[in-house]
């Protein structure tokens, strides 16, 4: 749900911040990405406040919008960030973070991924398997160097979410089961080019009930005083990610207060920096995707369609995961109309609502679909032809494009004919 502080009707024009969306969609077409710099600083700042009776350190899940400007705006805000890949290491680099203020995550990486992180001097690795840890010990040592690892352990708490966004039950492939910790201490204690500083979890994306981290909180906690009587000196302590957004008004979001109030008493006396990877909450609601009606139609059992420009190529959250999108007329109506909202790709799937009241919009009009700011752009993709859509974003009255559209030519430009 947008702050209507920051996304207001002015002059019946739906505005982010102090910009018109109507002039962006003239100057930059459509679909396109607005962004609300002050929405992403607003909601980094809500954050650090409820935590900030807390010895902790807030690294930004870069995988939710890993847009450079978007990294920029937190890091200067004193964020790190959670990567997990070489690509987005590379990334949260070229955004200027340090590496002191990056840890990395991980189910799969890569020798590459890891020699990347290993040598850039990343905080933290956060290794899922026993075969990782191997290999980075073998990385590590081909490198003259010695790697700051931290564990995943794999709580087997099934967090009540959309069954593709929960991590940490044991059916999941995130994480080292906790049966198996013994022997990965053993092994930690062989392995010369490993320090184990950390230990991790994370349980899924977009949380709403704090017991289920308080659940996991209570094993990783048991780990912790048996990584230490095992002899290892653990200095972080990672909850991860997963607070959730309010996505539809009908369905509010737990304050981020209440899960600080939870989870502050049991891990203020770690001894430890306690991390913490938000993307969703950071970065949800400081966007929306502007797309024009390119046409309605009727079919004969009377079903309404409203197809626009912008499809699950774009914004796949309602495809993958039927996630419910607000969406609203750029310019104010007073009269609305039952519809389905699709894109034009050719997929029964490609919508962003169906049997929706909506604004009664004519063709050529503009619809914002909202809170589109997490695992929009960075999901979005080509599949039928499509060019990825450009990126503004806004601060007060200034509008500065931050990715330009695709073009024809970079869609063939890594081919080789
Ligand atoms: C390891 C890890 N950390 C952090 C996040 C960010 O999660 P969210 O966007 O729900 O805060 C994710 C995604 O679920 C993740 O896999
Ligand atoms: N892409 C998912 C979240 C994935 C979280 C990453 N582990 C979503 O849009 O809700």
């Amino acid at each position: 749900m947008l702050d209507s502080n920051l996304f207001p009707y002015c002059d019946g024009t739906l505005h982010c911040e102090g910009v018109s969306l109507e002039k962006l969609a003239e100057e930059y077409g459509t679909p396109l990405f607005v962004t609300s710099r002050n929405s992403l600083i607003n909601q980094y700042r809500a954050f650090e406040k409820a935590f900030a009776g807390l010895d902790h350190f807030t690294c930004y899940s870069v995988k939710a919008n890993f847009n450079l400007h978007v990294i920029r705006t937190l890091s200067e805000e004193g964020c790190g960030c959670d990567v997990n890949s070489g690509g987005e290491l590379f990334r949260a680099l070229q955004a200027g973070v340090e590496p002191g203020k990056i840890i990395m995550a991980g189910v799969g990486k890569t020798a590459s991924d890891i020699e990347y992180g290993v040598k850039s001097g990343i905080v933290m690795l956060k290794a899922e398997s026993v075969s990782e840890l191997r290999l980075v010990n073998d990385v590590a040592g081909r490198l003259g160097m010695k790697a700051s690892v931290g564990i995943r352990v794999n709580p087997n708490v099934t967090a009540e979410t959309h069954p593709y966004i929960t991590t940490g039950d044991s059916k999941e492939k995130f994480g080292i089961d906790e049966a198996d910790l013994d022997e990965v201490f053993d092994l930690l204690k062989t392995l010369e080019h490993v320090d184990l500083t950390g230990l991790d979890m994370h349980i899924g994306s977009q949380i709403f009930d704090a017991n289920f981290y308080e659940a996991a909180l209570e094993k990783l906690l048991d780990v912790l005083a048996a990584a230490r009587s095992a002899g290892f000196d653990i200095r972080y302590f990672d909850i991860g990610g997963g607070f959730p957004v309010t996505y539809e008004p009908q369905k509010p979001a737990t304050p981020i207060g209440h899960f600080a109030e939870k989870l502050i008493p049991l891990v203020e006396k770690t001894g430890t920096t306690i991390l913490f990877e938000p993307g969703r909450f950071i970065v949800a609601n400081s966007t929306v995707l502007l797309t024009k009606v390119l046409y309605r139609k009727q079919n004969h059992a009377g079903k309404e369609f409203v197809i626009v420009d912008a499809g699950m190529t774009e914004l796949i959250r309602p495809a993958l995961y039927q996630s419910y999108h607000e969406i609203v007329a750029v310019s104010q109506h007073n009269s609305v109309m039952v519809a389905d909202i699709v894109g034009p790709v050719c997929e029964s799937g490609d919508f962003f609502a169906r049997e929706r009241t909506v604004d009664r919009v004519k063709e050529g009009e503009m619809l914002a679909v909202l809170s589109a700011g997490a695992y929009g752009s960075v999901m979005s993709n080509n599949y039928n032809g499509r060019l990825r859509p450009a990126e503004v974003m806004v601060d007060g009255d200034n509008a500065k494009l931050i990715r330009k559209r695709d073009s024809f030519e970079q869609l063939i430009q890594n081919e080789v004919f």
